[in-house]
């Protein structure tokens, strides 16, 4: 615990207040909470985030949103000095809100300032928010300019998941935690049964949860409170297909957005043309699926989950089954399309090596009840060739997964769980 003087040193650092009342940066200092943070957690995963903000004591924080954009911004991509602030908070008055995810990179300690409490009391010191927190206000300014109209963050906030089958509880997912950032493909692995398809359904919206909450960029989009629903803006594509025998490839990629009433018949075949044709289908377009390998079916659906211009895709292990020349065909197609479209992916899968060839980053869930307990990141360039399955840097990623696995699963079978991953 930092002593009150520690504290107004290190809040000392950033934040200036415009009349420089001693006594608030005291109160300040007083008010603030510490938390610890082990590596890899999310700061925001622990509370509301548009309530809090943060100083850091001591460790490593990035921001994984602002490291995915191209451009310069005026914000720091990671905090790593005492006493700099990050995380946004309602710390500043006629702001609107925006959220950017910080991950800890190291054990990090931080100090958390409620930002209602936090203006209330720059009232009662005749102190506008705006002057307080200059250093925040200047970095969330250039944010703001950047990352407008950039959709698809995933926020998986402390998700509890209890199957209550006939009175005899089942947790399937407790305190899990995950911050998927716009534009990034996110990779599920884990034993079978720890909660991989309980977790994607929550966000899918088919299912509830228990406690916790699901939002999509800064949107609650599930919790024990609310009756959760697929929309739209999130796609899912299942193990098992979901194309309609009795219709062709352009019938099945036009029949969803007419249904909804997003788009007219001229509209959507226009639409799935255009889709089909940049990614070399467009000679299918009048097959049925029954005509159709199961790897070009796969295809096709995912280039259908397009169709609506979702913020997610989620997949729950569409290539399983699929023998390992189509994978690789498969994989190509997915990793075109995500090439071309960048959409958010959460992919589910219990084929390692698919994971780290596809994803920006491998969580790897714990035995049920299933949270995450390891996060490979996957830095590897893209677009990835073939060749890089068989080079000493995918292979050591590879070998890193099938440790984390492995151990899970055996405690899985020790626990008596029946299948192994
Ligand atoms: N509707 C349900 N009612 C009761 N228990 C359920 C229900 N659905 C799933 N479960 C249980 O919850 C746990 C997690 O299931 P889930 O299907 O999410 O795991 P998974 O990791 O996707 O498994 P797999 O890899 O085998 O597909 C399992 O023990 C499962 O038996």
């Amino acid at each position: 615990m930092l002593s009150t003087h520690e504290r107004v040193s290190l809040l000392r650092a950033n934040i200036h207040l415009g009349r420089g009342p001693a006594k608030l940066l005291e109160e300040l200092a007083e008010a603030a909470e510490e938390l610890s943070f082990a590596k890899g957690e999310v700061v925001f995963s622990r509370r509301d985030p548009s309530i809090y903000f943060y100083v850091l004591v001591n460790g490593h924080v990035s921001h994984p949103e602002v490291q995915a954009a191209e451009e310069q911004f005026a914000i720091a991509r990671e905090t790593t000095a005492p006493g700099q602030l990050f995380g946004w908070g309602a710390a500043v008055e006629g702001m609107p809100i925006r959220i950017i995810s910080a991950r800890c990179d190291e054990p990090t300690r931080v100090l958390a300032i409620d930002g209602k409490w936090f203006q209330a009391r720059c009232r009662a010191h005749g102190e506008p928010g705006l002057n307080t927190l200059q250093g925040l206000v200047r970095a969330f300014a250039g944010h703001e300019r950047n990352i407008v109209g950039r959709r698809g963050w995933l926020s998986i906030r402390s998700v509890q998941k209890v199957y209550d089958p006939f009175g005899k509880s089942v947790v399937a997912v407790d305190s899990c935690s995950v911050e998927i950032r716009p534009g990034e493909f996110c990779a599920i692995v884990g034993p079978s049964g720890c909660g991989k398809s309980t977790l994607l359904n929550a966000v899918a919206g088919f299912d509830t949860i228990t406690s916790g909450e699901i939002y999509l960029d800064g949107q609650c989009i599930n919790s024990a409170t609310m009756k959760a629903q697929p929309g739209p803006d999130r796609i899912v594509v299942f193990q098992h297909g979901a194309l309609f025998p009795w219709a062709t490839v352009l019938e099945n990629m036009i029949r969803g957005p007419i249904v909804q009433k997003k788009m007219n018949k001229h509209q959507a075949i226009q639409k799935a043309r255009e889709l089909l044709a940049r990614v070399g289908l467009s000679k299918v377009e009048n097959l049925y699926p029954t005509d159709m390998s199961s790897g070009m079916c796969r295809r096709v659906e995912i280039v259908r989950a397009l169709m609506n211009d979702p913020r997610v895709i989620l997949l729950d292990e569409p290539f399983r089954g699929l023998d390992a020349l189509t994978k690789t065909v498969v994989h190509n197609a997915l990793l075109e399309i995500y090439e071309m479209e960048r959409k958010t992916i959460l992919f589910i899968t219990h084929d390692l090596e698919e994971a780290i060839y596809l994803a920006d980053r491998v969580l790897v869930m714990t035995t049920r009840p299933g949270s995450i307990k390891q996060t490979i990141f996957v830095d590897l360039p893209r677009p990835r060739p073939t060749e890089l399955l068989g080079q000493p840097e995918f292979l050591q990623l590879k070998e890193n997964a099938i440790g984390a696995v492995h151990e899970e699963a055996v405690k899985a079978f020790e626990a008596g769980e029946r299948e192994m991953a």
